[in-house]
């Protein structure tokens, strides 16, 4: 292996069975790969294993692509539903917003710190207010309105600009549309969610007022893959953050808005860096 190869990600699950962690590891130190990171779980409950190794292939006596297909032999010899992802290989985010800025803006200032390792083609808003702040990215942005009489129009238009730019990965930031089953199975734990409240708590509209109304004495944000389900995919991460009495609604929103963005942006990190292993409808998040 060249000196210049970088590290690659390894993400296995099956069955819980004796040998798993000693099986791969030695598969991989057979190959003179080194573990850079390692890390699994056990869901006890579910009797399933989930694992991730990072691995520095500099010494590696095999190529990635042979390395590859002797794994799925072992894959298959275990029953295992695994992926390899070379280090280097970004993934295209096409991010969808409306109005609200935060999310996209805490994005964007992350991608463009190197923070977050993707690329981004192209960002798709309903609403027109968000080009300059895309454009001044150099980042192609594309108004879809969504016509309450014709929304099959509207994300017809989205798929086959997701389509075009090749998308790997579609974040709503702060996007609010209800998207329709087919975008969902199309983009099924691809499609990443920022809601505006520590969920189960106050799922759908209007999450803050909901906040206010019941006097809540912590508000939050909840990073997960959408499914046709509103609000109950898989959650990838959350946060909260106190408040009093005397915060009214607007207070909350405020206060809302940095545990969104952060916490947004952390998933999607975490998404980016295959950290995130889904069973169902929970995840595994091998944090860094
Ligand atoms: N299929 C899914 N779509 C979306 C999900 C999801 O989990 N599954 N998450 C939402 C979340 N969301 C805010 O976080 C949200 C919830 C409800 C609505 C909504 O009722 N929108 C109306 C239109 C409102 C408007 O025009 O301003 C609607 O779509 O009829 C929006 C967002 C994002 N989508």
């Amino acid at each position: 292996m060249s000196d210049a190869t970088p590290n690659f990600t390894l993400v296995t699950s099956c069955a819980d069975q004796i040998g798993l962690v000693a099986a791969v590891s030695s598969f991989i130190a057979e190959r003179g790969g080194c573990l850079v990171e390692s890390a699994n779980h056990t869901d006890v409950h579910q009797g399933w294993f989930f694992m991730r190794n990072v691995v520095n292939a500099d010494a590696m006596s095999c190529s990635i692509e042979a390395f590859r297909e002797d794994f799925d032999s072992l894959a298959q010899r275990y029953g295992m539903q695994w992926y390899l992802r070379p280090g280097g290989e970004k993934q295209r985010v096409v991010i969808m917003a409306s109005h609200a800025s935060h999310c996209l803006a805490d994005i964007l200032y992350r991608w463009q710190a190197d923070e977050l390792q993707c690329d981004i083609p192209c960002v798709i808003s309903n609403h027109e207010n968000l080009r300059s702040m895309v454009e001044w990215h150099g980042i192609p942005f594309h108004h879809v309105p969504v016509d309450p009489d014709d929304k099959p129009a509207a994300f017809a238009a989205v798929e086959d600009i997701l389509e075009r730019h090749g998308a790997d990965c579609v974040v709503l930031a702060r996007y609010m549309q209800i998207i329709p089953p087919s975008l969902c199975e199309t983009y099924v734990g691809r499609l990443i969610n920022i809601h505006h409240s520590f969920l189960p708590s106050f799922i759908g509209a209007n999450p803050y007022q909901k906040a206010f109304d019941r006097g809540v004495k912590l508000i939050g944000a909840t990073c997960h893959y959408v499914t046709e389900d509103l609000d109950q995919g898989p959650i990838i991460e959350q946060d909260v953050v106190r408040v009093t009495h005397s915060s009214n609604k607007d207070e909350l929103v405020r206060l809302g808005r940095d545990v969104e963005s952060s916490v947004l942006s952390r998933g999607l990190r975490y998404h980016l860096e295959d950290r995130v292993l889904v069973r169902g409808n929970k995840t595994v998040v091998f944090n860094a």
